[in-house]
This record gives C-alpha cells, structure tokens and sequence, in this order.
C-alpha cells in the first residue's frame, strides 16, 4: 500500500520537476534516493510553509506533510519504506536540508520581489533525450499509483479488520504518533476518488494524455466557452471569446495551447532552437500568476509538460529574462513584459515567433496605461526584423497585412462600450456598434484571419448562472453599520468587500478588525508581496477554534477593484459592494468572484440615498438583455432583490460600530499626522527655515474644500491616548455582551453567534429566501 499524504506536487514543485528534466539549473543534490525501511522517527516529516514569497508570513498552523511514503505490513508490525539517505537523522535534522532543499527547488519559480541583480548560479544542462527519459518513468508511477488504490480498497478493508496497532515506536512528537501512526487501525477508510468519467471531452478530440491530464484536475465536461472556443482554436482560427465570469475561460485557451505544443513535440521538433508557443496578456499582476498556476496545474498530469513562467513587476528581471530564455509559455503584465522583451533582441526575436498570442480580460487590459504597451508589444512581434519597423501603421484605417502565423486569442467576460470607444480612439459620446469595435480589435490585434470566430457562450446575462444578488438601501453614514451587520450574520462566509477607493479600504479594514472580524486589505498602493500575501491568507482556511462553543469567521477581504478581474479564489460566497461600481462591466466582474464554476453564491451592493439613480441604471444595464428576453419591463430591477433590513436589531449593533469608527478615525488621523508633520519638517529643513509650534500648527491649514474633513482630523489627533484606550475597553465589553434582537434573545457574539444565526438570519434580513441567506 503506498502512503502518499499530500499526493499531488504543488504547482511550482512540479514545475521545478520539469525544469529540470528539460535541462534548467540543477537544484537537486546527488543523495542515496534508494527507497528502504526507515523508523518512525526518522521519516521525512516536512513543516508545511507558506511558499518562499510569503517568507514572513506565519505558515500553515504548523501543519506538517510527508511524501512518497510507502507502509508495508509484515505481520502485525507496521513498517515504513521510504527514500530517505541511510544514517540520516530524524526529521528535525532534515528540517534545514529540506528547506535548503526548498529553496534551491523555489530558485527558479519564484524569485524574489526587487530588482536587484543576483549572484548567477551555474546551470547544469541535460542531454534532452534524458528529457524525455524521466517522465515516461513518471507516467508509469502515475499508473501504478492510479491502480493502487482500487487494489488497496479491496485488500485493505480486510486488513483493516485483522491490522492491530503496531508496537509504538519513539518519535520526537508524540503527538503526531498518536495521531496518526498508534490509532492506524482507528482510522476510517479512504475512499479512494473514483476516476472522473472524461468521455464528455471526446468530441473536442484533443490527445489522451491531455485528456487524462484534464480528469485529474476532475472536470468531467468541458464548460460551454471551452466547448465552443477550444475546437476553433484546435483548427487554427482566432477567437475572440466572451462567457460569464468564472466559466473557464483561461482553459478555454490553455488547452488549445497545451495540445498545440504536445503536438509539436510529438513531431520531435526539438533539435530545433527553442521558442516560447505563446504569449498570454493578463491586466494585473495576480491574474498573471493565477493563469500560470492554473496552466501548471493542467500540466501536472502530462507525461512531458512544457515550462511555464509568469513575468511581471515586482520580480528581478534578470532572472525573468533567464526564464524566457527557456519559456514555453509566457504569461505577463504588458508593462514589465514590455521593459523585458523591448531590451532584448534574442528574446524578441524568439517571442516573436510564437503561434499563440492571448490577450485575457481583454477590455481592461486594452485600455488605461496599459494598453500603450500592449500595443507596442503587438506591434513589435510584427516587425519583420530587429529594428525594422511593421510596413502597416496601426492607426491607419487600412487593412493590416499580417506578417505573422501566430493566432490571436482575446477573451473577457465583458467587451462593453468603453473599450469600443478606447479601440476607437475617438471621442467619449462617440460610440460604436458592435461590429465597428470588433473591427478596430482586429486592427489593433493583427488578427491572422479577416475574421476571427467570435464566440459568446452566455449571449443573455453576463453573470455567473448561481449568483444571487441583492441590494441594501441605507443611510450615506449608515454604511459600517450594515457592513458589519451583513458579515457579522454571515460568519461562516469567505467575504470580498469592494470599494471604490483606497483610502477606504484602510480605514475599513482596522474598522473590521476592530469589531474581532478577521479582515485583510488588498489595493494597487501596496507593495507586491504584501498583496500576494493578503490574497494567500484570504484564501487559506480559518484556523480550527480552540473554543467549540464559539463561531469561527472566514476571512474578509477588503479590496479595491485590482481584485475585481479574473481572480479565481475557491469558495468565496459573498461579494459586497461597500460602494456602487463606478460601472456595470465593474459590477460584473466583481461579482464574478463569487459563484465560479459550479459554485454558487451572493452578491449584495450598499445603496447609499446618492447612489440609487447610478444604481438602477447600472442593474437595469446588466439585466436589460435578460429583461429583454423575459419581456418583463425594463426597470424592474431583474434578479436584484432589495433586502429589507430589520432596523431594531441593526440599531443595537450601532454602539459598537461607533466606538470601532472613532477608533479607528483617530488611529488614522495620529499616523497621517505624525507623517505629515515629517514631511512639513523635512520640507523645512531642506529650506533651512525654523518652524516654531505656532508656525508649525499654521502650515497646511486653509479654508478651501477639504477643510471640515482637515479640522474633523485635527480633532481626531488631538485624542489622547488614554482616551483610546477607554474606547478600546468599552468595545471590548459591548463585544462581551449580548444583544436583544427584540424578536427573541439571542446572542450576537462570541459566545452564540451561531445558534443566534441559525434562529434569526431571516428575520433579521428580511425577506430574502431567494438570497439563501
Ligand atoms: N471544465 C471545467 N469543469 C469544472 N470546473 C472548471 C472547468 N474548467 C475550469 N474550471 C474551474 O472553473 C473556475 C473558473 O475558471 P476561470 O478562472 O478560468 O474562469 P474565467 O471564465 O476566466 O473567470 P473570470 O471571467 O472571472 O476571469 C476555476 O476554478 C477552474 O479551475
């Protein structure tokens, strides 16, 4: 029976795998591998970390992991095999080989967030007949381990019944050995996965190996967009791909692309010089390395698997050029893409002979500051030669000739009026049909073909089929107040909390925390790693509460729209927009983060009194065409329930929202102060003036706009820290206490929440059935 407890490779591991089976830098050491018995306590326990990128953060509650362990019974004894180097000690000592080990794997996935040139590490090449060597052994593994299972049912069960517990062994945690070695004969069965039935993919005939590599991920039927998209793409034609949000679109291209390339290597082309197959586009940085986890992931199951890497800012971009320079796949930010590639002739020149070039989330990604540099990186892959610039000029009305054979690939949820009028370059009021903006794509594109296949796999409604969606009317300052009501209600719920700006985002975050609510910032203010680690531990799990009786709350994540596109977080269920989207594309794709794929879920907009004209115009945009096909009247607000709130109970929440906000405010006003008033003394300084206090306390006051919110600050710094710290005091008791909902007492927090939600969600929300809340 084999023993493998985290059975899949993650993502980079894998890749780490490959890259080296094709010739990257050599990242493991020569070490006795031969599998043989090992005792208990010398096992290859490994502490399971958040990846390197996150170093800081706090890993995963101490979790550990342990692979590739086989357990063999002899008799009533209980052995363990496994290919750990003879004579080595247990796991603690193995700990710093293992993370030297990590890290030496991690050099070439992930490195590091500056700028800053690093010391060259030597590569180690490798014949690429030994390439093709390794995975066929790790198919054949993969067989075998596929086969066990249905073996280890049968056989096991028996077993189970007649297995007594083996002679406990020492180990340096008795806890991990009673848990998880001294009570084997405890332990219930495993069912093993039953194989997913991949029969559905047949008719898209792409090759078995990518089709077994399909059902590991265990999607058993191709999505609607990849069932329409993925045979275009397989015969060659551009696609420009629109389905609702969550519906599968990065696969819907990533296949096509993984097959293409299987197929080329099935040619045995690889005596040729190696360039990269495609170059996909993404707007942020996160959807970048989203798309290239997930094209990882699809490519974990192949028997030979092409190398992926993701380039976009925030990384060294010497070690970003060393990648492309062995890149089967390239997926980026225009802007570093275009730092990277327009500095390097050989790399160009290799891009510019890719046979895909994808450009996801297309509407966003073409407008703004990025679409400068996707057009210069389109334009430059059509010159001809270094230097030579394209014989058509992009902006003129004539027809470009394309030089290339690359198919262009360009999907979004979305494809609305601003992108028209951006493709357009015309003036704001001066829209477009449909079939003018396509053609300006196509212009700016260089479509291989005159008419690229457009596919819309959701022509009706624009939102996902299971989303639910509702709207809060209340006060412009009573906003915190149903924040806090909707998620304290929801406590089992992984939250997203859009806002419109930035500022908002950091006060409402301290705001949340303030009230025990477990909530994370993301914004394009913050530095990278602090953003891929808010999304890492927004999708971690809530940690498993040491008090039973009291409610666990999923994490909150309070975000800007720089979450609002493409991110594909598992199980998020409620969206809520703290503020109204500036635009129905905006509503859609931030509502999109919730009820992907099969899933569903909720999403709730704050409706302040100033923000019911947009509001309505904007639901009634998003469901006119599913209004129109129903043929009910326009205005009604189609599939968007008003939720009506029971104002009793929200009222006795509003003490505790007071206080937290005053906490709050005050916190934010001291830090803004103490930094302005270094900077006023820096400025001083540099001027070589003395300010005294009175001088001091004049500069920057004045009594244009912005000056009540200026005074309201000043106040809020004149606070004193003991003051604070009552406040601080009172909200933890009112935290303590118990809320009369004024229907039946119920507990509102800490002690009860649960029982409270399980007997007066719906009252409390009103008539909401439809919502499920
Ligand atoms: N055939 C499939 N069956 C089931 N799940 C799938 C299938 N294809 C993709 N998925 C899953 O669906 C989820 C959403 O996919 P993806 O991120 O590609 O959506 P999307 O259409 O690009 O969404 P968005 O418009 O928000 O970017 C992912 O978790 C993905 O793993």
């Amino acid at each position: 029976m084999a023993f493998d407890k985290k059975r899949k490779h993650s993502g980079e591991q894998a890749q780490a795998k490959r890259s080296q089976s094709k010739g990257g830098p050599k990242r493991q050491k020569t070490q006795n591998t031969e599998k043989h018995f090992v005792p208990v306590d010398e096992l290859p326990w490994q502490t399971v970390e958040v990846p390197e990128m996150f170093d800081d953060a706090e890993g995963f509650y101490g979790l550990e992991e342990i692979q590739g362990v086989d357990v063999v019974r002899e008799g009533d004894v209980i052995k363990f095999v496994a290919a750990v180097p003879k004579g080595k000690a247990g796991k603690k000592k193995d700990d710093k080989k293992a993370e030297d080990q990590k890290m030496e794997d991690n050099e070439d996935e992930f490195e590091g967030f500056d700028d800053t040139p690093e010391e060259e590490s030597t590569p180690v090449e490798t014949k690429a007949g030994d390439q093709k060597k390794e995975p066929k052994t790790k198919k054949k593994d993969a067989k075998d381990q596929k086969k066990e299972p249905k073996e280890a049912k049968k056989d096991g069960k028996k077993d189970a019944k007649k297995q007594k517990k083996p002679a406990p062994q020492p180990t340096e945690d008795p806890e991990l050995e009673s848990n998880l070695f001294t009570s084997l004969d405890t332990l219930p069965d495993i069912e093993p996965e039953e194989d997913v039935d991949t029969s559905e993919w047949a008719p898209l005939e792409l090759s078995p190996d990518l089709v077994a590599a399909i059902g590991n991920l265990r999607f058993g039927k191709p999505t609607p967009i990849q069932a329409r998209a993925i045979p275009e793409i397989i015969n060659g034609h551009d696609v420009i791909g629109k389905a609702s949000t969550g519906s599968g679109k990065t696969l819907a291209f990533g296949i096509p692309i993984v097959e293409k390339w299987l197929a080329k290597q099935a040619e045995g082309k690889e005596d040729e010089k190696k360039h990269p197959i495609a170059m996909i586009l993404s707007p942020t940085r996160e959807l970048a390395h989203q798309i290239s986890d997930h094209l990882k992931k699809l490519c974990d199951g192949l028997t030979e698997s092409p190398y992926i890497c993701s380039v976009t800012g925030g990384l060294a971009i010497q070690k970003q050029l060393r990648q492309l320079e062995k890149a089967d796949i390239i997926i980026g930010t225009p802007g570093r893409l275009w730092e990277v590639i327009s500095t390097e002739i050989a790399v160009m020149n290799s891009i510019r002979q890719i046979d895909f070039l994808v450009v996801d989330e297309a509407d966003r990604l073409l407008k703004d500051g990025q679409f400068k540099e996707a057009e210069d990186i389109i334009k430059a892959l059509d010159r001809t030669r270094p230097g030579e610039e394209a014989e058509e000029d992009s902006d003129s009305d004539e027809e470009p000739t394309p030089k290339h054979n690359r198919q262009t690939l360009v999907f979004s949820a979305t494809f609305n009026k601003a992108l028209q009028q951006k493709l357009a370059g015309k003036a704001r009021y001066n829209l477009m049909g449909e079939a003018e903006s396509l053609e300006h794509l196509l212009k700016k594109l260089n479509f291989r073909e005159a008419k690229p296949k457009f596919i819309d796999a959701n022509p009706v409604s624009q939102m996902a089929d299971k989303l639910k969606e509702g709207l809060i009317h209340c006060g412009d300052l009573e906003k915190d107040l149903y924040l806090y009501a909707v998620l304290l209600l929801q406590p089992t719920r992984r939250a997203l909390v859009f806002t419109n700006a930035i500022n908002t985002v950091r006060r409402l975050t301290p705001f949340l925390q303030n009230l025990g609510l477990p909530a994370i910032s993301l914004h394009s203010d913050m530095e990278q790693k602090a953003r891929l680690r808010s999304l890492e531990k927004f999708k971690a799990d809530p940690p498993k509460n040491a008090n039973p009786g009291s409610s666990v709350q999923a994490p909150i994540l309070v975000a800007t729209d720089v979450a609002a596109r493409g991110l594909d977080i598992p199980n998020v269920d409620l969206v809520i927009h703290y503020h109204v989207p500036r635009s129905a594309d905006d509503y859609v794709h931030r509502s999109g983060r919730t009820a992907r794929a099969t899933q569903s879920g909720v999403s709730i907009m704050l409706c302040g009194p100033k923000e019911d004209i947009p509001t309505q115009r904007l639901i009634t945009k998003v469901h006119a065409s599913t209004a129109a096909s129903s043929g009910k009247p326009k205005k009604d607000l189609l599939g968007v329930q008003t939720i009506d709130i029971d104002r009793r109970l929200v009222s006795h929440l509003k003490p505790r929202v007071t206080l937290s906000k005053k906490i709050t405010e005050t916190t934010i006003a001291k830090e803004k102060g103490a930094k302005e008033d270094d900077w006023l003394k820096n400025a001083a300084e540099e001027l070589g003036i003395e300010l005294d206090e009175d001088e001091f306390e004049k500069v920057g006051s004045w009594k244009g706009k912005g000056s009540g919110k200026k005074q309201q600050e000043k106040q809020a710094r004149a606070v004193g820290k003991q003051e604070v710290q009552k406040w601080r005091w009172e909200l933890k008791e009112l935290l303590k206490r118990r809320v009369n909902t004024g229907v039946s007492e119920k507990y509102l927090n800490g002690v009860d929440v649960e029982g409270l939600l399980r007997g007066v969600r719906s009252e409390f929300l009103g008539q909401v059935e439809g919502l499920g809340l």
